[in-house]
């Protein structure tokens, strides 16, 4: 006997109507400004604002099911941790990072939402960084270093457009909030903060990101490639101070986020 065609299960009309009611705001900001700290912020001040964080943990354990070949491989010897196989050689791994941070962060993206933010009533997803930093801040810095050649660069820019048109309508973003911090300020955050991958990067590469995020976010100089992200709302928060142990500078934060929330 032939089994009946499968019945589609979701509600598009439920499912589409709620996800115009999330707000996204994606979080941008150098390596170490403070985004994982500020995100944490956040989470504890409603529960109706959800925090998606970036998939790091994906790139420092990538699995590998092969055990054909008896010679260890380098992503083997480095225990497949492609973050460091990235600072070790920028050159030899670039561009497998980049595809690889780009996939990552369209799959969180694209995960459905919680039960608990479903029920919430001005529902709000924060991620740390997006699929656009991938692109404008490290890509392509790591192609103006040399790290990608352009071969790679363009082959990158075409798989990270074609995804993004894919499935463009739950990877927009209604807003952006940039955390500013000096280079100097992030180098001596990453150094406290001790992550054992980035312990070589010098301050050089910092500024570097720093100036691409202050072209685009800043400035907003950056040539971009995706219409609706050239008058994204962006809201500019200098972190530069400490305000992990300040309560008073704190609430100050949410209440930039909250009025920055009722505009868009
Ligand atoms: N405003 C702040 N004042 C003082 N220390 C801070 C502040 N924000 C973050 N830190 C500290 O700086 C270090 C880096 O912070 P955090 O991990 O939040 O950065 P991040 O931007 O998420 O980093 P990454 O780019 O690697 O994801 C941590 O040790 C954190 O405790
Ligand atoms: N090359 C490169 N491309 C990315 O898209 C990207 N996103 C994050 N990172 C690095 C910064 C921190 O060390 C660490 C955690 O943020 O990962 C990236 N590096």
């Amino acid at each position: 006997m032939a089994t009946p065609p499968k019945r589609m299960c979701s509600q598009p009309d439920l499912d589409s109507s709620f996800e115009k009611r999330v707000k996204k705001i994606s979080i941008e900001g150098n390596i170490a400004a403070g985004k994982s700290t500020f995100v944490q912020l956040l989470e504890r001040e409603s529960e109706e604002w959800e925090v998606i964080p970036e998939p790091i943990g994906k790139w420092c354990n990538i699995q590998t099911t092969d055990n054909e070949y008896e010679e260890l491989t380098t992503s083997q010897k480095s225990g497949g941790n492609l973050l460091q196989m990235l600072y070790d050689k920028p050159s030899r791994w670039s561009y497998t990072f980049q595809t690889y941070a780009c996939l990552s962060r369209i799959r969180a993206q694209l995960q459905p939402h919680s039960a608990k933010l479903q029920q919430a009533e001005h529902p709000v997803k924060f991620y740390e960084r997006s699929v656009f930093s991938d692109r404008y801040v490290f890509a392509s810095n790591l192609f103006e270093s040399g790290d990608l050649n352009e071969t790679e660069f363009s082959i990158y820019k075409d798989i990270h457009s074609w995804l993004f048109s894919q499935f463009e309508d739950k990877l927009e973003l209604d807003g952006m909030i940039y955390l500013r911090a000096d280079p100097e300020r992030c180098m001596q955050r990453l150094k406290s903060r001790g992550r054992e991958e980035e312990q070589g990067i010098p301050l050089e590469y910092l500024e570097n990101l720093h100036h691409k995020h202050e072209c685009w976010l800043y400035n907003r100089t950056t040539r971009l490639d995706f219409e609706y992200l050239k008058e994204i709302p962006i809201l500019v928060l200098d972190v530069n101070d400490d305000f992990k142990n300040d309560r008073i500078k704190q609430q100050s934060i949410a209440d930039k986020v909250k009025e920055f929330l009722s505009t868009l």
